[in-house]
């Protein structure tokens, strides 16, 4: 039976992080994917809905400068010549993730891994043993238990959409549905998102969430709130959405109700690993209830946030844990988060609502940006930020903004807040002008 050092079970952004810096490292090191290499964010994530978003936002900005001078009529999108594009950026990384690996000097092995013991594994039929093993298997689109649940499509269909249907609704008011019904609007589909309760994007400063929901509303996306779909019924090509007091007929309906983790199929209960509610148990060094084997990325039963850095960060702990760099319990940094919405929505640190449950320690403030240069050149109908500090220290320990550069701003407000930086080091710098960093002087 061939044995290595190291087994990752996922070639996620997790799984990379640790598969070449442990080659590096001289490990002999395997690697095996199930599915796609290089995992959710590249082939059907993060990376393409990026690539996506980038038609939403010219046509916004067109929109908002029509106002002012620029003379085009609204930016039209063509949703199925996006998608070629889109594919050009994931068609090939399955395929050069694999290589990349291989010419490495790293094994891949193709197939569902699954414990056979508390040290052996089998992948297609074929059994290896590690001195460790890394799971970082990920998660997979939850699917709501209702009647006529088949009908449900799910975010990897949404990325691969051939053309946009004409009307489009979403379960679930989470990031998925505030970034695709963005998409959805702006490629011209009626759009719907429902929500079972009246807190949707319930991580987020609630004042700039209705805030976001009123722009989506303006452009057109209308929200259900307090609906818990019960049935989806088939009417012809057409499908009918029931619950209580509620009916919606539509073309197309995506489950955006969140994400179940890929455990299953592990069969860890024959290595003895413990799975808790939302992912594997671990403990400060992302040990698993089995000695040799370690966790990493979106399969992790942890409050951190599920997004491609953290899984990287956590790949990145792990290898130097387990070459004997530090001997210390992970330490995660203020970790920020961004909803690629119509506009942004960003956070990172205190959160406005543990400021306000602490006042005696934090302070807020919010500031209407909508009229400073960076937002007003851009006509943009909405531009906030808020900002949290420690009444001791005087020092920024929280940020939220909502605007068309948020995801660009909260890295800002990332590096002062993890590096510590006063306002006076702030001013004694010199930036670019006029930008959003020279902007941060202002702030606090
Ligand atoms: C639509 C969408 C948009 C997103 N947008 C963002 C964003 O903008 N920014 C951001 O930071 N994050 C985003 N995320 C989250 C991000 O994609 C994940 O946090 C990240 O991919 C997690 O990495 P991972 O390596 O833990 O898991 P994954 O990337 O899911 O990789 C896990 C891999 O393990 C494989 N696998 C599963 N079971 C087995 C098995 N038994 N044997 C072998 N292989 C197995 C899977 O096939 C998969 O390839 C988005 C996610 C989605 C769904
Ligand atoms: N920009 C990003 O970083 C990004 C983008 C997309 C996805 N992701 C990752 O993927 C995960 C999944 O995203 P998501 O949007 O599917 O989930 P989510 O957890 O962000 O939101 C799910 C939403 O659905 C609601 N909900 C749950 N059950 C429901 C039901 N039966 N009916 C109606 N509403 C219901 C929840 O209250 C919540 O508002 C995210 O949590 C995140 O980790 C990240």
């Amino acid at each position: 039976m061939e044995k290595f050092d190291e087994i990752i079970i996922g070639a996620g952004p997790a799984g990379l992080a640790m598969a070449y810096p442990l080659a590096a490292a001289k490990r002999k090191v395997a690697v095996v994917e199930a599915d796609l290499w290089g995992g959710t964010c590249p082939n059907r994530g993060c990376d393409p809905k990026k690539v996506l978003l980038a038609a939403v936002e010219a046509q916004d900005q067109v929109r908002n400068l029509q106002k002012v001078g620029v003379l085009t009529q609204p930016a039209k999108i063509d949703w199925s010549k996006l998608m070629a594009f889109k594919k050009t950026f994931t068609d090939p990384v399955s395929t050069s993730s694999e290589k990349g690996l291989a010419s490495s000097g790293i094994t891949t092995l193709t197939g569902a891994a699954k414990f056979i013991d508390e040290q052996t594994i089998e992948v297609a039929g074929t059994t290896y043993q590690a001195e460790h093993y890394i799971i970082a298997t990920g998660a997979r689109p939850a699917i709501p238990n209702i009647s006529g649940k088949e009908h449900f499509q799910d975010s990897t269909d949404f990325m691969a959409l051939p053309e946009m249907p004409r009307v489009v609704t979403f379960v679930g008011g989470g990031y998925e549905a505030f970034e695709f019904a963005a998409m959805a609007n702006a490629a011209g589909a009626e759009t719907h998102v429902i929500q079972h309760n009246d807190r949707p994007l319930k991580a987020y400063d609630h004042e700039l969430v209705d805030q976001l929901v009123e722009q989506l509303q303006a452009k057109g996306v209308q929200f259900h709130f307090n609906v818990s779909l019960q049935a989806i019924e088939t009417a012809g090509d057409q499908l009918i959405l029931n619950a209580p007091d509620f009916r919606l007929v539509t073309n197309a309906v995506f489950a955006t109700t969140g994400r179940v983790p890929n455990v299953e199929a592990l069969d860890l209960a024959a290595a003895g690993i413990e799975v808790a509610h939302g992912g594997i148990q671990c403990d400060d060094h992302l040990q698993t209830t089995n000695p040799r084997v370690f966790v990493a990325g979106d399969i992790i039963a942890r409050q951190e946030p599920k997004e491609t850095p953290v899984a990287s960060f956590e790949g990145s702990y792990l290898v130097d844990y387990l070459t004997g760099k530090t001997q210390a319990s992970i330490d995660y940094p203020a970790i920020p988060t961004t909803v690629y919405s119509s506009p942004k929505l960003a956070q990172v640190g205190v959160t406005t609502a543990k400021a306000q449950a602490d006042s005696e320690h934090y302070a807020i403030k919010t500031i209407d940006t909508t009229n400073w240069l960076t937002y007003r050149r851009l006509n943009e109908p909405v531009a906030v930020v808020k900002i949290v500090t420690d009444k001791k220290t005087g020092l920024l320990v929280g940020a939220t903004c909502l605007n068309s550069l948020a995801d660009e701003l909260i890295n800002y407000f990332t590096l002062l807040i993890n590096q510590k930086v006063s306002a006076d080091t702030v001013a004694k710098s010199i930036y670019s002008y006029p930008t959003p960093a020279s902007d941060l002087n202002y702030f606090y």
